[in-house]
C-alpha cells in the first residue's frame, strides 16, 4: 500500500515525544497461586530500538506486558521508562493488541480521536486535525467517516495503529498485532510498520509468534525460554534498513538468521518436550 502525505501535513505534523530507554531489571514475578513466571529478568531497549520478543505459549510475553503496563507488580526488581518507574496509564506508553478493540459505534476518526479527547489538553478542532494526521499516515483518511464494520480487518488494524501512534507514545507495545490478518496483509502491515516507526522513531516492543516477522522488522530479536527461564538467546537483526518485503527476506542474510532461530526456538520447544508448544509457533517451524 502507498501512502501519501501531503506537504502539508507534513507542515503541520505534530512533533511526537522522543522515543523512551526502557529498563527491566532483575524483576521476578509470581501469580497468586505460586506459579512463577520471572525470576530475575532483565531486558533494556535503547531509545528507538526496535525489539522483536519471540517464544513458546505459556513463557509470560502477556504477563510481562502486563508488567510493562503497571497494571501487575513485580514482587522484586524494577521496571522503568527513561528512569521513572512504570505505572498505569503513563502517556509515554503505547499499545497495539492483537484485536483492534474499536468502539463499534465510532467511526474511524473518532476511534482515533477517543484517546485525544480523554487526555483533555487539545481543543476539539486540534484533536481532529491530529487523529486525521495519523490515519493519514497509516492511509486511511479516505475512510474516516466509516464505521469499523465497514472496514477490513487489516484496515481496523491500521485504525487502532493511528490511535495509538496519535497519543505519541515514547514506547510503543505491540502484542501480536497482525496474528489475526492473512499472510499478504500482514506482509505488508509489516511494511508499514517500519516506514512509520522511521519516522515517528519511537522505541518498539514487538511481541509475536512468526520468525520472520520477528526479524524483517527488528533490530534485535530476544527469545524467551520457558518460565521461568527469562531470555533464551537475543540476535542482533544486522539486515539493511529500509527493507521490503520483496527485497529483505530473500537476503541470504536473512535466510540464514531465519534458520538459526528456527534451531533456537526448536531447542527452546524440546527442552520442554511438550507437544503442546510446537503449535504455538508459526507454520514455518513446521513446515521445513
Ligand atoms: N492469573 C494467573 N494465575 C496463574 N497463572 C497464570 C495466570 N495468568 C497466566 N498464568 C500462567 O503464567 C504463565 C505465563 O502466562 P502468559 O499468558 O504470560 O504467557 P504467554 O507467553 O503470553 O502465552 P501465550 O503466547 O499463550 O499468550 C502461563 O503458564 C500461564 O498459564
Amino acid at each position: 500500500m502507498t501512502t501519501h502525505i501531503s506537504p502539508a501535513d507534513q507542515q503541520n505534523s505534530p512533533r511526537p515525544r522522543p522515543a523512551a530507554s526502557l529498563s527491566i531489571d532483575h524483576i521476578s514475578f509470581s501469580y497468586p497461586n505460586g506459579h512463577e513466571v520471572f525470576r530475575s529478568f532483565s531486558l533494556h531497549a535503547k531509545p528507538g530500538e526496535f525489539v522483536s520478543l519471540l517464544g513458546p505459549s505459556g513463557c509470560g510475553k502477556t504477563t510481562l506486558l502486563n508488567l510493562l503496563s503497571g497494571f501487575q507488580k513485580p514482587t522484586s526488581g524494577s521496571i522503568t521508562i527513561n528512569s521513572q518507574k512504570v505505572r498505569p496509564e503513563m502517556p509515554e506508553l503505547g499499545y497495539v493488541f492483537q484485536s483492534p478493540q474499536l468502539f463499534p459505534w465510532l467511526t474511524a476518526l473518532e476511534n482515533v480521536r477517543f484517546g485525544l479527547r480523554m487526555q483533555h489538553s487539545l481543543s476539539p478542532k486540534e484533536q481532529i486535525e491530529k487523529a486525521r494526521h495519523y490515519l493519514s499516515l497509516v492511509g486511511l483518511d479516505q475512510s474516516r467517516n466509516r464505521l469499523p464494520y465497514q472496514l477490513s480487518g487489516g484496515m481496523q488494524q491500521r485504525v487502532s495503529l493511528a490511535r495509538a501512534l496519535a497519543l505519541e507514545p515514547a514506547l510503543l507495545l505491540m502484542d501480536e498485532p497482525f496474528a489475526a490478518l492473512d499472510a499478504i496483509t500482514r506482509n505488508n502491515l509489516n511494511e508499514e510498520t517500519l516506514r512509520l516507526w522511521s519516522e515517528l522513531g519511537q522505541t518498539v516492543l514487538f511481541i509475536t509468534h512468526d520468525i520472520d516477522e520477528a526479524l524483517f522488522l527488528a533490530d534485535r530479536v530476544v527469545v524467551l525460554g520457558i518460565a521461568p527461564q527469562g531470555i533464551h538467546s537475543q540476535q542482533a537483526v544486522d539486515l539493511p534498513r529500509p527493507r521490503t518485503n520483496l527485497d529483505t527476506r530473500k537476503l541470504p542474510r536473512f535466510v540464514d538468521m531465519r534458520t538459526t532461530l528456527m534451531g533456537t526456538i526448536s531447542e527452546v520447544i524440546h527442552s520442554t518436550a511438550s507437544a503442546a508448544n510446537i503449535n504455538s509457533f508459526s507454520g514455518s517451524i513446521k513446515n521445513d
